[in-house]
């Protein structure tokens, strides 16, 4: 078995039943018996050996297990050979020259470099659990997915981004499948028959993990293990993984770990579990209660009940966290800043445009789920109206729903927003699908109702047919890109028009012993209408903000009564 000597490390939950020295001790998932599980085992190792030779060859190619019942599919498929990953995958695009001045310095992008799949074993390791699932080790992945509806070219393309998220958590795809099938399969999700083929291909590779492009009931999934024989992972707790190695504030990481042990708490397979279908096979009927509770059992209550534990720890320490928050957005309404967030599918090109926008200097990385940690910048209008700009946390399909759950509180800005820049990546192929699960996360989290501009980035490297698609599709789009700079000033006129001006029309003479106050109306963002120098002072006409309309009140003509464009404005 490939990943022994990682798993070696820590002690087991019982997650890890194939190994065969769980096995010894706690009988093991596998019911065809010991025996046949350890040669099973032994003969994996001799395959896997020889597959390794053969390898380089064979990988980066997909294959197509068509269901029996699906001829013409099957034939289509077979058409179809062609490779799904060979292209290389587009959220990876082909782009070597990834940084612009803009950028920044990329110390952080080095940093985690320099880091990469070394991180879970800085974890304590007296949590066994948190130990456990933190280290996914996916090193050699092959691929699976379901084709169920739509076109292939669908299927295609989620197997291609399901690539792109595995060598994002540092594995190395060595190949990939999709299978036709109407509906999965309740036990194994694939069917039995193409598990077996799974497995077939695993040993053949070498491979030490299956990543499945779907979210897997428990049952699924051990099922499925079962029967190839190694680690398999699915789509959620791939993404999962991912956030783990990338979080990087106390919170972002609070808020992953939180996400990981709600996914975690249904799929606890301990040596319990194991313990009582080997024991009702055995001795069946009413001994299999007497042999299977006692250790097992306990062990994995134990594990829930820690588990639950640290959850309710987590989400205390969230919560406290949130009012240093809320106090800063506070502040920022009260001084009536409007705020602009950029939401967008993940490698879209946020990061690059807050820096392109503000001098922000955000990592940017061709990575999927590059930044977890909102930033925040201040930016200014062609014509000097300060805003707010942040950036977010990237969406993807299927984001699983334990992460927005968990990051609710970080989304939430997304939502308090005045205006959503939805970043698209236009040279993407496809990129009405990701537009639309951006937008189904940001239905969860209520922010569909925030005004929101299109911004189609990556212009420099889009398909004139895509850009077309899309600007008829969608009402207000602009294009830009954050590497070149093209259209970025058409985007600053935008934002400008679209947050909310200062509303309060005020007719101002303002003595000119007070110049404090005319500096004041340039700080805070009021619009100077026309200025008149007369014998009493200076006569302006402005358009202020509410909260600076209560202060200019002894300077405003004709009395204290501020007219107010907007009815209910204060
Ligand atoms: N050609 C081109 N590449 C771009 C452009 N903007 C961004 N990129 C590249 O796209 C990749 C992703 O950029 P990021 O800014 O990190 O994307 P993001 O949306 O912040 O990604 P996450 O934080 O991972 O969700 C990087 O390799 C960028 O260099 C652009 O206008 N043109
Ligand atoms: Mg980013």
């Amino acid at each position: 078995m490939t990943n022994t000597h990682h798993d070696s490390i820590t002690p087991s939950t019982g997650d890890e039943d194939l190994q065969p020295q769980d096995q010894a001790g706690s009988g093991s998932a596998a019911e065809s018996g010991d025996q046949a599980s350890v040669d099973a085992t032994i003969e994996r190792i001799l395959a896997a050996d020889q597959a390794r030779a053969e390898t380089v060859a064979r990988s980066g190619r997909t294959r197509f297990v068509a269901d029996p019942g699906h001829r013409r599919e099957d034939q289509d498929a077979e058409r179809r050979r062609r490779s799904v990953l060979e292209e290389q995958a587009r959220e990876l695009s082909d782009l070597r020259t990834e940084h612009t001045e803009a950028d920044g310095d990329q110390f952080d992008l080095l940093e985690r470099r320099s880091l990469r799949r070394v991180e879970g074993l800085s974890t304590e390791l007296e949590d066994v659990t948190e130990v456990e699932y933190r280290q996914l080790r996916l090193e050699r992945v092959v691929l699976a997915g379901l084709w169920t509806e739509g076109p292939i070219a669908e299927a295609e393309h989620s197997l291609r981004e399901l690539a792109a998220l595995a060598e994002t958590a540092g594995s190395t795809v060595l190949d990939g499948f999709v299978q036709r099938r109407s509906t999965p399969d309740p036990g194994t999700f694939f069917g039995s028959g193409k598990a077996e083929e799974i497995r077939q291909a695993v040993a053949e590779l070498g491979a030490d993990t299956v990543v499945v492009d779907s979210e897997l009931a428990p049952s699924q999934r051990r099922g499925l293990e079962d029967i190839v024989k190694v680690k398999v992972i699915d789509r959620t707790g791939l993404i999962l993984d991912i956030f783990a190695q990338h979080a990087k504030s106390r919170e972002g990481k609070a808020q992953v770990e939180l996400a990981q042990l709600e996914y975690l708490l249904p799929r606890l397979r301990g040596w319990g579990e194991s313990m009582s279908r080997q024991a009702g096979g055995q001795v069946g009927g009413a001994g299999a209660g007497m042999g299977s509770r006692g250790p097992g059992e306990t062990k994995i209550e134990l594990d829930r009940r820690r588990i639950n534990t640290r959850m309710a720890k987590l989400r205390k320490q969230i919560a406290g966290m949130k009012p240093a928050r809320e106090a800063k957005r506070a502040n920022r309404k009260r001084h009536a800043v409007p705020s602009v967030a950029i939401a967008g599918y993940t490698n879209a090109g946020k990061s690059s445009l807050l820096n392109r926008l503000t001098d922000a200097g955000v990592m940017v990385e061709n990575a999927l789920f590059a930044t977890l940690d909102p930033t925040t910048r201040k930016a200014v209008t062609p014509d000097g109206i300060g805003y707010t700009l942040s950036d977010t946390v990237g969406f993807v399909r299927q984001l699983p729903t334990q992460l927005v759950e968990a990051f609710r509180s970080t989304l939430e800005e997304v939502a308090d927003a005045d205006l959503i820049l939805h970043v698209v990546d236009a040279s993407h192929p496809e990129p009405e699908s990701q537009i639309s699960a951006v937008r189904t996360v940001l239905a969860e989290v209520d922010a569909h109702e925030v005004p929101e501009i299109i911004v189609l980035n990556k212009v420099d490297m889009a398909d004139d047919v895509v850009v077309d698609r899309i600007r008829r599709r969608e009402p207000r789009t602009v294009l830009v890109s954050a590497h070149t700079g093209q259209g970025i000033d058409e985007l600053r006129q935008l934002i400008s028009e679209s947050i909310p001006r200062p509303d309060v029309s005020l007719e101002l003479l303002v003595p000119y012993a007070a110049g404090d106050v005319v500096s004041r109306l340039h700080e805070a963002d009021a619009e100077i209408l026309s200025t008149e120098y007369l014998a009493e002072g200076t006569r302006m006409s402005v358009k202020v903000r509410p909260s600076l309309a209560a202060e200019l009140q002894e300077h405003v003509i004709g009395g204290a009564s501020a007219a107010t464009d907007e009815p209910g404005a204060a």
